[in-house]
C-alpha cells in the first residue's frame, strides 16, 4: 500500500476581512500529494478563502489578518519572502465559470509561458500539445489552434483553462466548483479526467453539491462558518460522519 505524503500542512490558519468578518477560523488540515481532497460545506463555509489563501489570491482581497502557517513542501508559503508569481505556477486554480481569454486556443495555453520569457516557438508548440493532451482536449481542437477559444463548448473551455494552468507544470491544481455550470457529459469528463490527474499532482477540488464530494474524494473536509468541521479519508465521512453538523447537512437539513 502506498502512503500519501502531506503536500500540504495548514496550521492554526485564521483569516479575518477588513469588514470583520472571520473566513476561516484555526483551520488545520494536511492535504495529501497524489489524491483528491474536496472542500464541501454550505456557501460562505470559507472553502474559496482557503483556496484563495493556499496560492495566496488573497493578496489581492481586503484581507485584515491572515495569522498561522502554510507549509507547502514543508516551505511557508506566507512568508513575505515568497514570490506569489512563482507560487501560483506551482498552486494552480481552475475557477466555476470558464475563464478564457480573449486570445486563440493556442495562445490560452501558451499565455503563462509567454509571460515568464518563454519564446521559442518549438517549445512553446510542444508545451501546448502537451497541456491540451493532458487535459484530454487535444483531439477535439488540434486542427483549429487558432480559431478564438470562445469558439469552443463551456465543457472545453474548462479544460482548456485546466490546459492553461498544467502548461505551467504545476504540483497542486485546485478546482473551484469547476463543473457548476457544465452539463452532465461535460462534467463527467471533468470528473474522470481529474482522477487519472491526481496520479501526477495533488487536488483540491471544490464540489457543486455533496454527491460529486462524496464521488470523487480520496479525502474530505467539510467547513462550516469558517471552521473545519471534520476531515477524513476515503469516503467515511460521507458514511459514518462523527459530527451532528456534517450528518445534518448531508441530510439536507439546511443548505
Ligand atoms: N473579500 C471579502 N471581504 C469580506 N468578506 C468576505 C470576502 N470574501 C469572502 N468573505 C466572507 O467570508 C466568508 C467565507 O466566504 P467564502 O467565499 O470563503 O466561503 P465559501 O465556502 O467558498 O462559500 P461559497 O460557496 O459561497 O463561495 C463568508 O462570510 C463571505 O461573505
Amino acid at each position: 500500500m502506498v502512503i500519501p505524503m502531506d503536500k500540504i500542512v495548514i496550521e492554526h490558519l485564521n483569516l479575518t476581512y477588513q469588514d470583520g468578518t472571520e473566513s476561516l477560523r484555526d483551520v488545520n488540515l494536511r492535504i495529501a500529494s497524489n489524491a483528491i481532497t474536496v472542500f464541501f460545506g454550505p456557501a460562505g463555509g470559507g472553502k474559496s478563502s482557503m483556496l484563495r489563501v493556499l496560492n495566496r489570491l488573497n493578496d489581492q482581497t481586503d484581507v485584515a489578518r491572515l495569522t498561522g502557517n502554510v507549509l507547502l513542501n514543508g516551505k511557508n508559503i506566507l512568508s513575505p519572502s515568497v514570490d506569489p508569481v512563482t507560487l501560483r505556477r506551482k498552486v494552480g486554480i481552475v475557477f466555476s465559470r470558464p475563464v478564457t481569454l480573449p486570445l486563440t486556443i493556442y495562445e490560452n495555453v501558451a499565455y503563462g509561458l509567454r509571460l515568464m520569457g518563454e519564446k521559442r516557438k518549438s517549445r512553446l508548440d510542444d508545451a501546448v500539445e502537451q497541456a491540451l493532451r493532458l487535459a484530454v482536449l487535444w483531439d477535439e481542437v488540434y486542427d483549429r489552434l487558432n480559431a478564438p477559444a470562445n469558439a469552443i463548448s463551456g465543457g472545453q473551455q474548462q479544460r482548456l483553462c485546466l490546459a492553461r494552468v498544467l502548461a505551467l507544470e504545476p504540483e497542486v491544481i485546485m478546482l473551484d466548483e469547476p463543473t457548476s455550470a457544465l452539463d452532465p457529459v461535460s462534467t463527467s469528463k471533468i470528473e474522470s479526467l481529474m482522477q487519472e490527474l491526481k496520479q501526477r499532482f495533488t487536488i483540491i477540488w471544490v464540489p457543486h453539491n455533496v454527491q460529486q464530494a462524496a464521488r470523487m474524494a480520496d479525502f474530505a473536509a467539510f467547513f462550516l462558518q469558517g471552521e473545519l468541521v471534520e476531515f477524513a479519508a476515503d469516503k467515511q465521512l460521507f458514511v459514518y460522519p462523527k459530527d451532528k453538523r456534517t450528518q445534518d447537512y448531508m441530510e439536507g437539513k439546511f443548505g
